[in-house]
């Protein structure tokens, strides 16, 4: 990740609002990491008069004291302001408070949150008038601050509820319009292409274009001027992506927040074209994950206790839902062995991406549809559904992190699709049961599960159970093909006693079907590319003579087992 120093606009003077910036890099630490100290990353931060914003901070002395040391820094200071989950009645009165304080505590001016999970993007797209409702809230907010200390931060391609709303992109342009109109001297609008996970941002892969030509209108979007409302964007920008030299383009303001935080001193390093670090935390885990990987064993997630809660509330709530559900016999394994289970599943275009919700949609999955319809059902119950974005959310974390460590490329990774399967086990009429030894079909498989029955199997003769108490990530049959054998697909089962009740869900990460799909380098140089056939590879995994065939020998002696032929 490094490029030529660079010398384009993005490092020369430009105006914002009131204040005057030395460049045109914003730092945006994103609120939900643990920084290791909040004041300290700011003490570090070197914003060479840049603009900084910073997410309000419920400790009133870290509010008081980052202001100050912005400024020394010669840093212009936003506060980010948002009311978390507060009810559409006294979403002005608690928003006005926080301003309010926010100014007294030094800040130049104020961000209003209105992307993905604020109370202000709740209360306007609940809203069928969504420009009148924002008027109102902006309106009463112009007595405590004037528009040019005030900017306001938009996810247009997240979702509400679900789903997008039908018509988001007419929405947007309706709220550009009346901004442009009546708020023409708004300091800016910060549109965000990217969804920030624990380790990584994942970048939505579409286009911010139309809203910066909506900003830009009537002139074209290269010469947008810097006097009017600016456009911030944010789209999980690397140092490569700067080649593209996106400020230059549009003359637009570039925005960074998960890197900075482990690169405080950003706007230096890009500025001298030097490679962005991860935080130690994450080099480390993505070196763990490679060397479980590589090894065929599974690499686990641990969860804070808050998110421990949060997940067993959620898999308790679909448990719940599932015990309606008929039972049905599993799929034979290897050894014979069957269970009955209560399941459904669903899925989603990818990582980040809502989960699909008709059945023209989910029939491109490779899944079998009746489970896939009554998914659908299920998406129909809020809490059921709120649950499952929840779990979504973890899972597809852990899996970008993932694809991050095998060295999926960026492109590949967008193509890669996602079904989630939920599965409650129930006693065989008395009798134990289980899912026989297997590895997954797919790219990786993340994993969370309430009880104990899942069993791996290492290549070194080891067993382990993993069970509650994090995210189980495993690398399938198809990640040992694409990989050409540097990374082994874990086997592992499933073994339900005479009493026991469990509750899963198992994302399938997997590649685009039918597809070419670029290879990994690997020992052999000639062929950098494989056709990825789903059917053609679950047969081969099942076949004694197939590819996985001298895994199954070395797991099958390791652990002493005798499969059933
Ligand atoms: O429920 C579990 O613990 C594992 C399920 C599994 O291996 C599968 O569905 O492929
Ligand atoms: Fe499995």
């Amino acid at each position: 990740m490094s490029c030529t120093p660079t010398t384009n606009t993005l490092f020369t003077s430009t105006k914002l609002g009131l204040f005057q910036l030395q460049h045109q890099i914003v730092v945006s630490p994103p609120s939900h990491t643990s920084m290791v100290s909040v004041e300290e990353f700011y003490r570090t931060c070197t914003t060479e008069g840049g603009l900084v914003i910073v997410p309000f901070d419920t400790n009133a002395s870290i509010r008081r004291n980052i202001p100050e040391i912005i400024h020394k820094a010669n840093g212009v200071a936003f506060c980010l302001v948002d009311v978390p989950s507060c009810p559409a009645e006294s979403f002005v009165e608690r928003i006005q408070s926080c301003i309010t304080d926010a100014i007294s505590c030094g800040y130049d001016g104020i961000e209003l949150d209105a992307s993905q999970g604020s109370a202000l993007q709740g209360i306007l797209f609940n809203n069928t008038e969504v420009v009148s409702e924002l008027s109102n809230i902006l309106h009463a907010l112009t007595t405590l601050i004037t528009d040019e200390r005030l900017g306001l931060r938009f996810s247009p391609f997240s979702f509400i509820d679900g789903a997008h709303t039908t018509n988001f992109l007419q929405l947007y342009i309706g709220i550009i319009e009346y901004l442009k109109h009546i708020h023409p001297s708004l300091a800016f609008v910060h549109f965000l292409g990217s969804t920030s996970f624990e380790d990584f941002e994942y970048s939505q892969n579409k286009s911010l274009d139309v809203f910066r030509a909506a900003i830009a209108f009537p002139m074209s979007m290269d010469s947008m001027d810097s006097n009017g409302t600016r456009f911030i964007s944010s789209a999980s920008y690397s140092p490569d992506a700067f080649k593209l030299d996106m400020s230059t383009r549009t003359g637009e303001l570039i925005s960074f927040s998960l890197p900075s935080i482990a690169n405080p001193d950003i706007v230096s390093l890009l500025r001298q074209g030097l490679p962005l670090q991860n935080l130690p935390r994450v080099t480390q885990r993505l070196s763990d994950i490679l060397t479980s990987f590589k090894g065929g064993k599974e690499y686990v997630f641990d969860w804070d206790s808050l998110q421990r809660e949060q997940v067993l509330q959620a898999m308790q709530c679909l448990g719940q839902y599932l015990g309606q559900f008929e039972p049905a016999l599993s799929y034979e394994g290897t050894d014979k062995r069957v269970v009955w289970r209560k399941s459904c599943w669903f899925a989603s275009e990818g990582i980040a991406y809502p989960l699909l919700d008709t059945e023209h949609e989910i029939s491109k999955f490779d899944g079998d549809l009746k489970d896939g319809l009554s998914g659908l059902v299920a998406l129909r119950n809020s809490e059921v559904r709120a649950s499952l974005e929840y779990l979504k959310r973890v899972l597809d974390s852990t899996l970008v992190s993932c694809c991050h460590a095998i060295g999926l490329s960026k492109d590949l990774i967008q193509r890669c699709t996602v079904r989630y399967r939920i599965i409650k086990y129930v006693a065989h009429a008395g009798n134990p049961g289980g899912i026989g030894l297997h590895p997954d079909g797919n790219l990786l498989s993340a994993l969370i599960t309430d009880g104990p029955g899942l069993g791996v199997y290492d290549f070194d003769g080891t067993y382990r159970e993993p069970g509650v108490g994090g995210t189980i990530l495993m690398g399938g049959s198809t990640l040992y093909r694409w990989s050409k054998g540097t990374y082994l697909p874990t086997f592992h089962d499933v073994s339900i006693g005479r009493e026991q009740k469990k509750t899963s869900i198992v994302a399938f990460f997997n590649l685009p079907d039918m597809e070419d799909i670029p290879q990994s380098a690997g020992p052999d140089t000639e062929k950098n590319s494989f056709f990825h056939n789903i059917r053609v590879i679950k047969e081969d995994d099942k076949s004694p003579a197939g590819e996985l065939a001298p895994l199954w020998k070395t797991i099958v002696q390791r652990h002493n087992l005798i499969l059933p032929s």
